[in-house]
C-alpha cells in the first residue's frame, strides 16, 4: 500500500495467532497503511502451522517467542523499504492474542534497555527468554491446575465472581501454575512474566511493560472490580508471582516513550508515546466503536463474540473483562476455538480448498439446510466443551456424513446458532435496533456474513479493514495522546469512518431459525451429556 509522506499518525499493532499486523491511522482517523507478516508463510524456519505448534499430547499448544520478535523485525524492515515516514508517528499501541505468556529470563531487562540500533531485535534477544515456546490460548493442558485454583478460592462460581471467569485451561494463571509445577527452574529464572500484549509493548518500550486491566482479566488472577491481583489466586498458582507480573495499569495508560533503538534504527521521533497494549478482542471492541446493544463477532483464528457491559455479571460460561476504553465499565466475551481453522478444513475437504466454491455451496443451499444440523469441533471446543463432528438429520438422528454442500451450510449455520444460543445464555437478546459488527479474516466473505445475518435476524456491518484490533489499537493510541482518562474515547473517535452494511436478513429467516435454534440447543445438550465432565 502506498504511503503519503509527512502524514502525522498513530500506529496500531496486532500480534495475533497467525500473523503480526500493523495499520497507520492519520489525524482524520483514516487508515493509510496496512501490512502484515504471516508466520507460516514468511517465517517458515519456525515450522508452525497456523502460527502454532501442537504437541504430541494434542493438548499443549505453543508458539516460539523468537518468531514473534523476528516478525516485528521483518515488518519494520518492510515498512522502511516502502518509504514509511516513521518520523511522523505520534504514538503507538497494540494488541496481542489473549492469555499467552512470555517468560523473560533474569537479566533480560538489561538487554532490552541497551539494544544496539545496528542489529535486528531477534539477534539481540536470543538469550532473553527462560521459556522459548510460549503457551498460547489454544492450549488446554492445564485441567489439573484449573481444579486446584477453583478449589483454593471456594469453587468455580467464587472464582468467576472474583476474576470474571471460572478457571479456563488457556487462562494465564493456570498456565503459569503448570510451568511452576513442571519446570520450577524456568519459573524461578524468570524475572518477569508478560502477556503477549505486554511483551510486544516491552519490545517498543525497551523495558518491561505493565499488563493492562482488560487483557489482565484473561488470567484468572485479576480482581476485575478492584483491579488488583487477587492474593488468593496468585498464591494458588505460584510463589512470588506478584513481583514477576508487576502492577496492572488502566488500559488507556501511556506507559512511556519509544525506546531509543527505534529512534536510531527507523527514525521514530523520541517523543513517540507507547500506550498500554491490550488483548486482541478488547482492541477490536475499540476498533469497532462498539455501542451498548450492539454485538461484535470476530471471525479470526478463533471466533469470538463480545458485548459492552455496564456491570459485570460473572457466570459459569463466558468471560467478563475490564473494558479497554472505559475504566468504569466491562465487556463480556465468548470464545469459540473451532473458528477459521475448522472452516478451512471443511473448505479443503469439500470445496477443493476454494473459498469461492465454499461460497457457492452457501448460495446454492437453503436457509435451514432442510433440517440438517452439524457440530464441528476438531479440537476440544471452549464454548461448549465438546470434541468431534456430530451430524443430525431432520429427525434428529445422528448420521455419519452429509453431501458437500450440506456439510458447508451445516458448519456455518451451526457455528452461528451456537453463537446466538450462548450469547442468549449470557442474557443477550436480539432487539429491533441490534447491529452485528463483524471483523476478522472470514468477514471478507459476504456469503458467510449472510448466514450470520439470517441466524441472528439482524443486519451485519463491517469495517473497511478486517483488522479491527489494529485499528482499535491506533484509536487507543490517539486516546492516550489526548490525555485518556479525562477524555471520553467516543469523543476521540467520533469522526472515524462508520462501518458499512454487508448483509441484511433474508425474508423468512427468523421463521426458519426460530424453529432450528431450540433443536440445535437440545442436540448440543445431548452431545454434552454424553461426553462432558460435570461442572461445579
Ligand atoms: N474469503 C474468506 N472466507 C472465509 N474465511 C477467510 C477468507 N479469507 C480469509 N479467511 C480466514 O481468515 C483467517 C485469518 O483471520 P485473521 O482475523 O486475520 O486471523 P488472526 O488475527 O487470528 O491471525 C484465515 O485462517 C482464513 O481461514
Ligand atoms: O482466547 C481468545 C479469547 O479469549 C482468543 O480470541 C485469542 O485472543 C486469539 O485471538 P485470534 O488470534 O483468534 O484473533
Amino acid at each position: 500500500m502506498t504511503e503519503r509522506a509527512g502524514r502525522r499518525c498513530c500506529l496500531g499493532w496486532d500480534f495475533s495467532t497467525q500473523q503480526v499486523k500493523i495499520v497507520a491511522v492519520d489525524a482524520e482517523l483514516n487508515v493509510f497503511y496496512e501490512d502484515s507478516v504471516h508466520f507460516d508463510r514468511d517465517l517458515p524456519e519456525f515450522g508452525t502451522q497456523g502460527g502454532v505448534h501442537v504437541h504430541k499430547d494434542r493438548l499443549t499448544v505453543t508458539s516460539p517467542v523468537l518468531m514473534w520478535v523476528q516478525a516485528l523485525d521483518l515488518i519494520l524492515e518492510k515498512m522502511k523499504a516502502s518509504g514509511f515516514d516513521f518520523s511522523q508517528v505520534l504514538a503507538l499501541s497494540g494488541a496481542g492474542q489473549q492469555h499467552g505468556s512470555v517468560y523473560w529470563k533474569t537479566g533480560a531487562s538489561l538487554v532490552l534497555s541497551s539494544l544496539s540500533p545496528t542489529l535486528p531485535l531477534h539477534q539481540q534477544l536470543q538469550a532473553c527468554f527462560s521459556v522459548r515456546d510460549c503457551p498460547i490460548w489454544m492450549d488446554s493442558s492445564t485441567t489439573a491446575q484449573c481444579r486446584q485454583l477453583e478449589a483454593a478460592v471456594g469453587g468455580a462460581r467464587a472464582l468467576s465472581c472474583l476474576t470474571g471467569s471460572r478457571a479456563y485451561e488457556r487462562f494465564t494463571g493456570n498456565q503459569i501454575a503448570k510451568l511452576f509445577q513442571q519446570n520450577p527452574e524456568a519459573y524461578s529464572n524468570s524475572e518477569r512474566i508478560s502477556l503477549v500484549s505486554s511483551f510486544a509493548a516491552s519490545l517498543f518500550l525497551g523495558r518491561h511493560a505493565p499488563i493492562d486491566y482488560s487483557d489482565g482479566s484473561g488470567m484468572n488472577l485479576l480482581q476485575i472490580q478492584e483491579k488488583v491481583w487477587s492474593q488468593a489466586c496468585l498464591g494458588a498458582c505460584a510463589p512470588n508471582l506478584e513481583e514477576k507480573l508487576g502492577s496492572p495499569v488502566p488500559s488507556c495508560s501511556v506507559v512511556g516513550a519509544i525506546s531509543d533503538y527505534y529512534v536510531q534504527r527507523y527514525g521514530f521521533p523520541p517523543t513517540c508515546k507507547v500506550v498500554a497494549f491490550t488483548g486482541d478482542n478488547p482492541a477490536s471492541l475499540a476498533g469497532m466503536r462498539l455501542e451498548e446493544g450492539d454485538i461484535a463477532v470476530s471471525l479470526g483464528t478463533s471466533d469470538t463474540l463480545f458485548l459492552w457491559l455496564q456491570e459485570p455479571m460473572p457466570a459459569l460460561e463466558g468471560h467478563i473483562f475490564c473494558n479497554p476504553v472505559d475504566a468504569q465499565h466491562y465487556m463480556a466475551l465468548l470464545c469459540f476455538k473451532n473458528g477459521s481453522l475448522m472452516r478451512e478444513k471443511i473448505r479443503d475437504e469439500t470445496a477443493s480448498g476454494s473459498w469461492n466454491k465454499f461460497s457457492k455451496a452457501l448460495q446454492s443451499t437453503e436457509m435451514g439446510n432442510h433440517g440438517n444440523l452439524g457440530f464441528y469441533f476438531d479440537v476440544m471446543e471452549i464454548t461448549p466443551e465438546i470434541i468431534g463432528r456430530h451430524r443430525f438429520n431432520a429427525e434428529n438422528i445422528e448420521v455419519s456424513a452429509f453431501p458437500g454442500d450440506v456439510e458447508i451450510r451445516a458448519l456455518i449455520e451451526g457455528q452461528f446458532m451456537a453463537k446466538r444460543i450462548h450469547a442468549e445464555g449470557l442474557g443477550y437478546r436480539v432487539m429491533p435496533k441490534t447491529k452485528i459488527l463483524a471483523t476478522g479474516g472470514a468477514s471478507h466473505n459476504k456469503d458467510i456474513l449472510q448466514v450470520l445475518a439470517d441466524v441472528f435476524g439482524a443486519p451485519v456491518y463491517v469495517m473497511d479493514t478486517t483488522s479491527s484490533a489494529c485499528v482499535g489499537s491506533a484509536y487507543r493510541a490517539f486516546h492516550g495522546l489526548a490525555g485518556a482518562a479525562g477524555v471520553a474515547f467516543s469523543e476521540v473517535v467520533k469522526s472515524a469512518p462508520h462501518p458499512s452494511l454487508a448483509a441484511t436478513p433474508n425474508p423468512g429467516a427468523s421463521h426458519v431459525y426460530e424453529a432450528l435454534l431450540p433443536r440445535y440447543a437440545e442436540l448440543e445438550q445431548r452431545i454434552l451429556s454424553q461426553a462432558q465432565r460435570p461442572l461445579q
